[in-house]
């Protein structure tokens, strides 16, 4: 049934001239551009928030890639948006991403354009989540009120329309964790906290709870974790003088927990296999005190980059970057580390809040391919640790075939090593992300 019964001239504006109403909102904005670090829980939308919701949902549709990837180079081509209007968006696309299947439960898109879509869908999220928008601008005329009541029953009669997920991922989860799923599909679907790490190799966390708190920026201690900041409310904390100077790294307080249970100590030989962007690397580096050799390695080159420019940020002085796609590049290390992180590509079911559009990338192959992955990885880099040394295997998923499972099937067939301590942290049960992460030793 198509529910649509008008477009507005403000949506045939967007599809024809958009460009001229952009260069209008230029200036407007020019004159209200402010230097606001916070952001905003979103209650009103304008015409240029909805255009950019519509614009980013179409960029999904047609190429679906990551969120923050969408929102970055959106924000870089629209230039001139402030900050309010940058949060405002991204938190609309996030939580629209959250609960797209929902949402489109209820719609029949068939002889619609992917910008019409895009834009119904845009529209249809703004009204389900009543924010307000200007008198003036226009929404499409449909039978709100109609659509509400599919949208109740949709989810009424199928959970994986009710918590927006694929029907074959809600039946993966299912026979993973039971009904525990629901509970945790429930907490992914709300959003994340925002929390960060206090960086002290140049500052405390109580130094820097003060600093924010001086700028009127609020924040609280962690409860689970040493040096963890939890904000108040969300905002673009990248504009500060503390973040410039290293004072802080952006990290999940699920995901400080990992280190913390490596507990690699000043002086070590200690390696990170899986460093990435090297999220968890500045984390031991920081615990390292700069002291001893911290070994970050990864197979994408690129990403290794970001790592070493994080790391002059942070005033790391004692890592070294290892391309884990060399050839016997570990030959050097083994039987030496100390302590060895390995925190292995995975799903990131725990980290949903976060990247709600991960449910949508994923295909039904991607689960067998990792567990390959991940087996592979703690085979072969386990070799590196000393006797009497110790690694953690880590992932932001909450699948027990990526994780339990995974260091189960591990131990079984090394008798050398054994387990210390294992973490599963649920999204439903703690203020962060989903985690997982086993200490398992090395025989002396
Ligand atoms: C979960 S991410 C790591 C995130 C990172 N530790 C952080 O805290 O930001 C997993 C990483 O493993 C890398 N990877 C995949 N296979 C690998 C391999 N065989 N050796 C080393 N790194 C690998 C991926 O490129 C990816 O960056």
């Amino acid at each position: 049934m198509i529910i649509i019964t008008g477009v507005p001239d403000y949506f045939m504006l967007l599809c024809c001239g958009y460009k001229v109403l952009w260069y209008k909102h230029i200036l407007f904005l020019l004159l209200r551009f402010n230097k606001t670090t916070m952001a905003i829980t979103v209650k009103h939308a304008d015409e240029l928030t909805l255009f950019l919701l519509t614009e980013a949902v179409r960029r999904f549709e047609v190429e679906p890639g990551y969120a923050d990837k969408i929102l970055q180079r959106l924000f870089l081509e629209k230039k001139g948006l402030n900050n309010r209007d940058r949060g405002c968006v991204s938190e609309m696309f996030y939580d629209l991403l959250r609960n797209k299947r929902l949402l489109e439960s209820g719609m029949n898109f068939s002889g619609y354009k992917p910008i019409e879509r895009s834009y119904l869908l845009a529209s249809a999220y703004i009204l389900w989540r009543d924010i307000q928008v200007p008198k003036r601008l226009e929404l499409p005329r449909f039978n709100f009120k109609a659509y509400l009541t599919r949208v109740a029953s949709n989810a009424e009669s199928n959970p994986a329309i009710r918590f927006s997920v694929p029907d074959w991922l809600f039946v993966l989860g299912k026979a993973e964790l039971g009904d525990r799923w629901e509970k945790e599909l429930d907490a992914l679907n709300s959003s994340p906290l925002q929390a960060l790490r206090a960086n002290t190799l140049k500052t405390t966390v109580d130094d820097l709870q003060q600093k924010f708190a001086d700028q009127g920026i609020n924040c609280t201690k962690a409860t689970d974790v040493a040096n963890g900041l939890v904000m108040d409310r969300k905002g673009n904390l990248f504009l500060t003088h503390e973040f410039h100077e290293g004072l802080f790294e952006f990290q999940d307080i699920s995901s400080q927990r990992v280190a913390e249970l490596l507990d690699p100590k000043p002086g070590m030989l200690v390696m990170d296999a899986c460093a990435g962007n090297g999220g968890k690397t500045l984390h031991l580096a920081a615990l390292m005190e700069n002291k001893g050799r911290l070994v970050a390695a990864d197979n994408l080159v690129y990403k290794l980059s970001t790592m070493r420019r994080r790391a002059q940020r942070a005033g790391v002085l004692n890592v070294e970057s290892v391309d884990a796609a060399i050839p016997n590049a570990f030959l050097p290390f083994h039987d030496l580390v100390d302590r060895l992180l390995l925190d292995v590509p995975c799903t990131g079911t725990g980290v949903w809040r976060r990247n709600p559009e991960a449910r949508w990338l994923m295909k039904d192959t991607t689960l067998e391919n990792l567990h390959t992955q991940q087996r592979e990885i703690i085979a072969s880099y386990s070799v590196m640790v000393k006797p009497g040394g110790q690694m953690v295997y880590s992932t932001c998923s909450i699948l027990p075939s990526e994780n339990r499972l995974q260091v189960e099937a591990f131990l079984a067939q090394n008798s050398n090593f054994y387990l210390v301590k294992e973490i599963q942290l649920f999204p439903s049960e703690t203020e962060g992300d989903g985690f997982y992460m086993a200490l398992i030793g090395r025989n002396a």
